[in-house]
């Protein structure tokens, strides 16, 4: 099928129109995790869990979890190394979508603007206590706004009903353990209860119910050795916390999370910030969880939509790369730091977040009352 895309502007915003398909995702000049220098770890653990799993991939995975972790030395290190031009350079790949927001919402024009909203670290902060990543009341009531003028939800790897204990606003779509938990809105704040996504229902991974349950039991048992180790159970995923773990054990609780992962074929194990994401193995994302969704509210092959999705994670790149294959959409990811990624814009932080959140609510709010003037003046 003939995607619709017109390059709105050099920076990759696409929308309607009748040709041409997915635009060309960025080079990757700058490869995330970008490459540096070795640091101290525990070599009697690496060693150990060299053996049984071969050198090059523990060590890779080891060097991915210090990745993950962006606020690490190895921050300094880049800054010493040039990081400034770096940093520019991939700030012209990926512009702030506050700097571009004219030109975002014009692609939006004669479309319905649907937003999805990743939780942690865009939302939240990022906080060393998973259970204490509370949301500010300002961004709640900044994404309480959207959502009156917007079909809104929230895409994330938490489990449903901790997603929505943070974020507490029932007319919202949520979307849990990576999109595997799908529940329209409870209750409706404008015209979008309508939509034939109200009240569903969509758990593709509900035959792992069990597994997961047992996988987290193990993974609980396993680990609990690791200083500062947290085992989150997301009901279709489980959460494998490092964060509080001494860099030394992050070889020994890599080893220890892989060898439980070997009893299980039908999962797999991903990265995210300072945590493994253990869940199953069906073809199902944060990707496939908007796609539904947008075909849920009516928006199925549709040029009139354009969906903003907004995200900081690497699972969150599932999602970029569906509006950059369908050629419709804004992708923006939350970073201070260069990553790779296949959105298409950026914003540093949770508070730059809100601010774009409520841009978009004053640009609506304007461009309604122009038009109640248009009629009036027409009338
Ligand atoms: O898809 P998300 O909403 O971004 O969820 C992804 C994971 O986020 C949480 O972990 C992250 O945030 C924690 C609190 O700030 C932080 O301590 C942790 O290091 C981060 O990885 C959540 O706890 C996980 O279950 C989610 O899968």
């Amino acid at each position: 099928m003939a995607q619709t895309s017109v390059v709105v502007s050099e920076v990759g915003i696409t929308a309607t129109a009748a040709t041409a398909t997915a635009c060309p995702c960025p080079g990757s000049l700058f490869p995330y995790p970008p490459p540096r220098a070795g640091m101290a770890v525990s070599r009697k653990c690496l060693r150990a869990a060299q053996a049984e799993l071969g050198a090059g991939m523990l060590s890779g995975l080891v060097e991915s979890m210090r990745a993950s972790s962006p606020t690490h030395a190895r921050a300094a290190a880049a800054l010493a190394a040039g990081v400034d031009d770096e940093h520019a350079a991939w700030m012209a790949r990926h512009p702030s979508a506050l700097a571009k927001f004219e030109e975002i919402v014009a692609a939006s024009k004669g479309k319905q603007i649907v937003m999805f909203l990743d939780y942690d670290g865009t939302l939240s902060p990022i906080v060393d206590d998973p259970d204490a990543a509370f949301m500010s009341e300002t961004m709640r009531m900044a994404v309480r706004s959207v959502a009156k003028h917007f079909p809104t939800a929230i895409v994330s790897g938490r489990c449903r009903d901790k997603v929505f204990e943070f974020v507490k606003l029932a007319e919202l779509y949520y979307a849990g353990s990576h999109g595997m938990d799908i529940k329209g809105p409870a209750k409706s704040s404008s015209g979008h209860a309508k939509s034939k996504a109200k009240g569903v229902l969509f758990q593709p991974a509900s035959e792992f119910l069990p597994m997961i349950e047992e996988v987290h039991q193990r993974l609980i048992e396993e680990t609990k050795h690791v200083a500062g180790a947290k085992v989150e159970n997301n009901k279709f995923c489980v959460s494998v916390h490092f964060r509080c773990v001494d860099e030394k054990s992050w070889g020994a609780l890599a080893e220890t999370v892989k060898g439980v992962m070997r009893e299980y074929p039908k999962l797999r194990m991903s990265q995210g910030r300072m945590v493994f994401e253990v869940r199953p193995t069906i073809k199902w994302d944060k990707g496939k969880a908007l796609e539904f969704l947008l075909e849920s509210l009516g928006f199925a092959d549709c040029s009139n939509v354009l969906p903003v999705y907004i995200g900081d994670d690497r699972t969150d790149e599932d999602a970029f790369k569906v509006l950059r294959r369908r050629g419709q959409g804004v992708g923006i990811l939350v970073s201070k730091h260069p990553k790779d990624t296949s959105a298409s814009f950026s914003l540093q932080e949770p508070a730059e977040v809100m601010e774009f959140l409520l841009r978009l609510v004053e640009w609506k709010q304007l461009s309604r009352a122009r038009l109640r003037l248009r009629r009036q003046a027409h009338a």
